[in-house]
Formats: C-alpha cells, structure tokens, sequence
C-alpha cells in the first residue's frame, strides 16, 4: 500500500531509458590526505566494497595519511561501521525513494547516499542540514558534481520521511536507534512486525532474512528482537585481570582509582567496564595487568582448566587472547604451544604473551591441510575453531552479511577437520574443549556430537551454552574427555 504512496513522491526520476548507470563507472582516487570525517568515512567503505578489506585494516594502512581530530576520526568509523552494519535498513530507505532499480545507480554513488542518510536518521545528533550539506559537498569534492543533485534530493526527501517524535516500540513506521528509542516515518516503509516478523526484523534492524527466521524459530519473538538490538548496539566490555601480575580485587581499586567505573563480573578474572572508554587511556595495559576479553571467551580457558605443568595445544591461537589466558591458569609453568595457519597473527600472540610477562609460551606455524601437529600426546587441547561469528556480529559489523548456509557447510568441513586432528593428539586421560564464537547449533553440539561418533570412548562432560545478550557475547564450548 505504502508503495503507491511513495511512488508519487519520488524524487530521482531516471532520465534515459537506458538499463545501465548514466555514466560508466570511473574509479575515485584515493586522496593524498584525508582531512574530512566523512571523505575518510567514504573511502572506507568504498575500500571494503571494492577490496574487501576490513574497517579496522584500511585505517592501519591509512594512519599517516588521515589527518583528523580524535572526534573526527571517531565520527569517520562510526559512519562507516555503521553503514556495514545497517545497509539494509538505509538500503530500503533510499530505494524508496528511487523509481530506477538500484542496479542503475552508480555503485560509489550508492555508498555516497548510504553515508548521508547514516547521518541523518540514525545519527541523530548530526542535525539535518549538516548531515544533508556536508554529503552534498562531498560530492563535488570527489569530483562528481554530477551526484549532487541526486543526492540533496534523496536526503531532503528522506528528511521530510521523517517525524520528529520518537517511539518505543517496533511498529511497520519505526527503526531502532537504541533498545527503546525508536526513529518514527510518515509513512509504514517496514512490514508490520505482527503480520511479518522476520520481514520487520530483517530490514529494521539490518540482519540477512534467513538469519532472522532461524532465531525467531529458536528463541521466540522477545528474545530475537533482543538480540538483534543488542548487535546493533556498543555493549559493555570486559576485562581479564592477569593475576600473575594483580589480583582482580587490585585491578578493580586501581580503575576507580583512575575514575574508570567497574565493577566484578561472572568469571573469577572478569571486571566489567560500566562506561565505554578509549583502551589506550586504561591505567596498567602497558604493564601487562590485564587482557580485553569478553566473558564468554574467558569461560572456554576455564573450561579446560589447564594446570601448571601441563602441555597444552591451543589449535587455532592466533591472536593469543586465548592462549595467554591458558598461561594465566597455569601460572607460566609449562608449556602452551600456540599454532595457527597465520604467520603475521602468530606475531600477535609474541606481542600479547610479552605485554602480559608470560613465557611458557611457544609458537609454531602450521599449514591448514596438515594432518601432523607439533608433537603430542597432550594434556589438554584447545580447539578455537574459525567460525561464523554469528554470537558476535556487534563487534564484526560485516560478519552479519557472510552468514549463508553454503558459508556453514564450509566452515562446519574446517572445523571437524581440526577437531579430528585435535583428538588424535589428545592423551587417553586428557581433556579437550571445543569452542566458537557461534551460536548455531551446527557449528557447536551437533558438530561435537558427529565427531565423537569417531571417538566412541571420549564423552562430552559438559557445555556452556552463551546467547548473545545474556547478558554478553554467544558461543559455545563443550569439554570433553
Ligand atoms: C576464532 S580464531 C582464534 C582466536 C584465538 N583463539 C583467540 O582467542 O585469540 C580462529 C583462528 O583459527 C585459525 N585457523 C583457520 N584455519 C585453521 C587451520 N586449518 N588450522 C589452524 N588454525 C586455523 C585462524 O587463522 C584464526 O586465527
């Protein structure tokens, strides 16, 4: 129904009758430096959209050449995290406001248009004839001037869309801007959450269809619809005390000490931060006094229980987070050998092991087809396997997005593999815990439970089931023995 009514009020009519973009796509060179948020925020996307490569990795690259505030840098990975993470719901919006398929819009253009709408109904503290002006000016800054038309009218038409009031609950005319603050529309641009609410949820919260159905059958409608606003929210972090250096008690006096408000979480070493705050700015980081974990991945080293003395594998290590928690448990005495098919990530275990002052540590490189490990029988193994990421899509904005069944099957191949590998190398008496930062049964139990099916005398003796949200990060480990 909505549709006829937005259809009179298109703005961008096509002008040719031709099926492809008006103007052949030319490639917008990247500047020499970058002095505007949103010019960073643009090319960041066009980066991962052209290249595939990570927020996170264009801004390492970058880092001489970006020349911005600490607020502008902020404002800049906020718009284009945010984008990763919302491009469906701003993806409906601009497309329904278009009467050309979106095919026919040049697809820099389309990044351009996702950046300004970002800013003006999701960012609501940029006011309007910023978020408007500034992306029109882009633009011509990028030398398409052309867009600038287009762009101001998609914008202001999307701003006149817009209701100023706010509400509080998901309706067919509401996107979420935090747990109960909903943006609201003149017109119903969403299925109506009761008649369709994996419609709802998928294109108002921004998650793949399929994604949205599998958890609505799981969990229901409250929790999915908790969930998926908790992805697409900054949650809380936590922190690892690294008690070969402080106990928790110590490391939780000297944050308030520094003004960080804290308090105890659930596991023994955990202490949650109750503001968000830059890292770099936490007193005793440099000292190696604490690692950022969340609390479901602090529960698989505890799950194992590695003791001092031990020989430990840690299967997929890299980047160490894990295995410097396996050295934590066994007070350094030992032996933990990390392996991973990554040789640069590797490096980031030695870094991390060194911050923390840890030294029963010991790398090694392995190829991902390898049938032999480093040699065994081990105490006590550790297999993190590579996975979907689905318990943690708010900290992966674009993991959302790479969840497709075929991706499963893949995956699910990779992470038998390594756990056949894992329990070959596991002495008779020893134990072996199993974890993802998953939340699909067929990645975690279902797998665990297949394999074993080769190991009639190992037993799955206990599993930690963790739904995103409750209260932090999903994933699964099993323990077996
Ligand atoms: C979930 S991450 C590990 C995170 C790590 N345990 C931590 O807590 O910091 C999975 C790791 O598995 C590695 N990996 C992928 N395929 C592998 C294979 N065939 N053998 C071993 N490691 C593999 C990836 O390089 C990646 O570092």
């Amino acid at each position: 129904m909505w549709s006829a009514i937005v259809k009179k009020k298109n703005v961008w009519k096509q002008k040719t009758s031709s099926t492809a973009p008006e103007t052949e796509p030319e490639s917008i060179p990247v500047p020499q430096f970058f002095r505007s948020a949103r010019e960073l925020a643009f090319f960041l996307l066009e980066e991962y959209r052209l290249n595939n490569q990570f927020i996170s990795d264009s801004l390492q690259r970058w880092e001489r050449r970006i020349d911005l505030s600490s607020k502008d840098r902020r404002l800049a990975m906020e718009i284009s995290i945010g984008v990763i993470r919302r491009q469906l719901t701003l993806d409906t919006l601009i497309e329904s406001q278009l009467t050309r398929p979106r095919e026919k819009v040049e697809a820099p253009l389309w990044t351009l248009l996702q950046t300004g709408v970002y800013q003006l109904v999701i960012l609501d503290q940029i006011p309007v004839h910023a978020a408007v002006s500034e992306t029109v000016e882009l633009a011509g800054k990028l030398k398409r001037v052309r867009w600038k038309k287009m762009v101001n009218a998609i914008l202001r038409s999307i701003d006149r869309l817009l209701n100023e009031e706010l509400a509080t609950t998901p309706q067919a005319n509401t996107i979420p801007l935090s747990a109960d603050r909903y943006r609201c529309f003149e017109l119903e641009l969403f299925d109506d959450p009761k008649d369709n609410p994996a419609g709802y949820l998928s294109k108002a919260f921004s998650f793949p269809q399929p994604l949205i159905t599998d958890w609505l059958a799981r969990f229901g409608w409250a929790q999915t619809l908790q969930i998926a606003q908790w992805f697409n929210q900054r949650n809380k972090l936590y922190l690892r005390a690294n008690v070969l250096k402080i106990s928790r008690d110590d490391l939780l006096e000297e944050l308030k000490q520094a003004g960080v408000p804290a308090s105890l979480g659930t596991e023994p070493q955990s202490i949650r931060l109750e503001e968000i705050v830059p890292l770099e700015s936490l007193v005793g980081f440099d000292a190696g006094k604490f690692t950022v974990q969340d609390e479901s991945a602090i529960a698989a080293g505890n799950l194992l229980n590695p003791q001092p003395g031990e020989t430990v594998l840690d299967l997929c290590a890299a980047p160490g987070t894990k295995t410097t928690l396996l050295a934590e448990l066994m007070y350094d005495r030992g032996t933990v050998v990390a392996t991973d098919v990554s040789d640069d990530r590797l490096d980031k275990i030695e870094q991390n092991a060194s911050r923390l002052g840890l030294n029963s540590i010991q790398t090694q490189l392995i190829h991902p087809q390898e049938t032999t490990l480093p040699e065994g029988p081990f105490d006590a193994i550790l297999v993190d396997a590579p996975c979907s990421n689905s318990g943690v899509l708010g900290k992966r904005p674009e993991a959302r997005w790479r969840i497709e069944d075929a991706a499963i099957r893949e995956l699910t191949g990779i992470q038998s593999h390594l756990l056949h590998l894992a329990l070959d190398h596991l002495k008779p008496e020893g134990r072996l815990v199993y974890s993802t930062c998953s939340f699909d049964p067929r990645e975690n139990e279902d797998l665990l439970q297949n394999v074993l099916l080769d190991y009639p005398e190992r037993k799955i003796t206990q599993e930690n089931r963790h739904i995103p949200s409750a209260p932090c990060d999903g994933g699964y480990q099993g323990l077996v023995q």
